[in-house]
């Protein structure tokens, strides 16, 4: 998209992350699930057309074990190589170059962990990291806090996209800050997609009607008791979202408006 802006993003019926794409809005994560099988039933469900992959936690090249290649095809989606595990930079910085060796995968998603009780992002030792990967020729998409200062320094450093998170990873928790997360939607020049936290359908109907460009999940649907199910209901969620933004909403009152006016409406 020439014109990344808000405006621009705003209108369009699809996201692009370094010259790549996308029409679906809702990227599924690899990990949580019974089996691969169920994995895959999930993201067709979903309708996802990334996925995203913990390289260091997934079988991708053994194949006396099931591989997730097998199931999900790399003709069908696209791999997005996570750094999930990585607790510095520099861990993320050789996963990923590892990776680009082994898939020849360029569009990366960084996400360096600080503690593991929280599972919140570091954002010093992730800027770094960007950084690095950037003068190695990676597209990053990156995982981060919901701090719209710390979004544009990412953005500064040419992140292809931001990714703040909603809650904790794998909390379920939804989108803990709203604000910030419309804030950092509105002043990005490169698609921001909420990442990590959401729990349930009306968690990414939020983001999207927040006006960010896509969500990325994982636990939501792996720990439903239906994962397709719920794969499906986040789908529509998210095309409902998307929609509802589209459509503007209702400004909201403190007092009540009566629903049948005598005046100023056609009777
Ligand atoms: C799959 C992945 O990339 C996770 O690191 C991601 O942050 C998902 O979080 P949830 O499991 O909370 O959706």
């Amino acid at each position: 998209m020439a014109d990344g802006s808000w405006e621009a993003r705003r209108s369009a019926d699809s996201f692009t992350v370094a010259d790549r794409t996308f029409r679906s809005r809702l990227i599924v994560g690899t990990g949580k699930y019974k089996d691969y099988a169920e994995n895959a039933a999930a993201a067709e469900a979903a309708g996802a057309e990334i996925v995203t992959v913990a390289v260091r936690r997934v079988n991708l090249s053994n194949p006396n074990e099931p591989m997730l290649v097998d199931y999900l095809r790399p003709d069908r989606f696209t791999f997005l190589p996570n750094t999930a595990g990585c607790f510095t930079g520099e861990d993320a910085v050789r996963t990923l170059r590892l990776a680009r060796e082994a898939g020849g995968w360029n569009l990366v998603k960084l996400e360096v962990l600080s503690d593991p009780d929280t599972l919140y992002p570091d954002m010093v030792e992730t800027l770094h990291a960007l950084e690095l990967l950037i003068a190695d020729g990676f597209d990053v998409m990156v995982y981060c806090s919901d701090d719209p200062v710390m979004a544009r320094r990412l953005e500064d450093a040419g992140a292809a996209a931001i990714m703040p998170l909603g809650a904790p990873i794998g909390s379920g928790l939804g989108i803990q800050n709203r604000l910030n997360i419309r804030l950092i939607a509105e002043q990005a020049r490169v698609p921001v997609l909420v990442d990590a936290g959401v729990g349930t359908a009306s968690d990414a109907a939020i983001a999207m009607e927040l006006g960010c460009d896509g969500v990325l999940m994982n636990t939501a649907i792996a720990e439903a008791r239906d994962p397709v199910r719920m794969a499906r209901a986040m789908k529509l969620a998210v095309e409902a979202g998307r929609e509802a933004f589209l459509a503007g909403r209702m400004p909201v009152r403190t007092y009540g408006a009566a629903s049948s006016p005598t005046s100023g409406y056609i009777s």
